[in-house]
């Protein structure tokens, strides 16, 4: 477990969210590279800015209903996001409508749920009977998983079933569930794994964040992306950057990110520090 995937304790409801002080052009944060990349990127004509949520904008929580974001991160992706020709969105693995909820962004921030899967207008591959089948047996078995592990659960998405074991106390019982879902309904014909931080996703579609920062691109005409995530998912969006983009990796752990954050508040920063540099 590294040190960005411990849990803290639940954080209170989110109050007035408001914006940071206003950051110099580059912050102690940044790296020189990093600092220049963000000037760069501030000056493109068309520039997409895309975020994950939980791990990079909302500290982990053991309930996933209460992971609210950090202090002042809505806002400041709110006001990166009234800028012109600027397209900010949040990029998670949460189903859309969760992500609305616990992340209380709205438009102009454009909220793409399920890793990339779930736009505005819902999916483009609606599912048939026999992925709800398949999706309706991920559920049995993992609950079954659940139920036999003090503190797992599993959380229902519109093409996935999660299970959840963060809660788990024993860590020897989180492996065993871990190693039970990946032994067992995740080997099923037809689904698509994701294992991330204490969780094991299966789902009946699959799903890139890459493939939706290409999409956000080619919507707004960006000569340049910037991707933020902290997570195994995330890596799929660092791996289809152009060269010409800038991803940024939060925490430790390997990437393919080129920049590197330490933590969610200095991911804050560096938002507003990109909003600075644009605005
Ligand atoms: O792509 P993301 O925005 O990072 O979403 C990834 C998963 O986030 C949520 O799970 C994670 O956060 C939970 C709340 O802090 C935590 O309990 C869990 O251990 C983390 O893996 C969400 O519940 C999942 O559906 C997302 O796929």
């Amino acid at each position: 477990m590294s040190a960005d995937d411990t849990a803290s304790p639940t954080p209170p409801p989110p109050t007035p969210d408001a914006p940071p002080a206003t950051a110099p052009a580059a912050t102690p944060d940044l790296t020189p590279e990093l600092a220049e990349a963000l000037r760069r990127a501030a000056a493109t004509p068309n520039l997409v800015v895309a975020c994950d949520y939980d791990g990079t904008l909302a500290p982990f929580t053991d309930d996933p209903t209460r992971a609210h974001p950090a202090p002042g991160a809505i806002a400041t992706l709110a006001r990166l996001a009234e800028l012109p020709r600027t397209t900010v969105a949040l990029l998670s693995g949460r189903n859309r409508a969760a992500l609305a909820e616990v992340s209380g962004a709205t438009a102009p921030v454009v909220l793409v749920g399920s890793h990339g899967s779930e736009w505005e207008g819902g999916f483009d591959a609606p599912l048939d009977d026999d992925d709800n089948a398949l999706l309706a047996r991920l559920h049995t078995e993992l609950g079954e998983i659940a139920q036999s592990t003090a503190g797992a659960h599993v959380e229902s998405k519109p093409t996935a079933a999660v299970l959840h074991v963060r809660p788990v106390e024993d860590l020897a019982a989180r492996e065993r569930a871990t190693a039970q879902a990946m032994a067992g309904p995740a080997t099923l014909d037809g689904v698509f794994v994701t294992q991330g931080k204490n969780v094991v996703e299966i789902a009946v579609r699959e799903a890139s964040k890459g493939a939706a920062i290409e999409r956000l691109v080619e919507q707004a005409g960006a000569e340049v992306a910037i991707f933020v995530g902290d997570d195994v998912t995330d890596e799929r969006g660092f791996a289809r950057l152009r060269p010409q983009d800038v991803g940024i990796k939060v925490g430790e752990g390997e990437t393919a990110a080129g920049h590197r954050v330490a933590d969610i508040p200095a991911v804050v920063r560096l938002l507003g520090t990109l909003a600075d540099l644009r605005g």
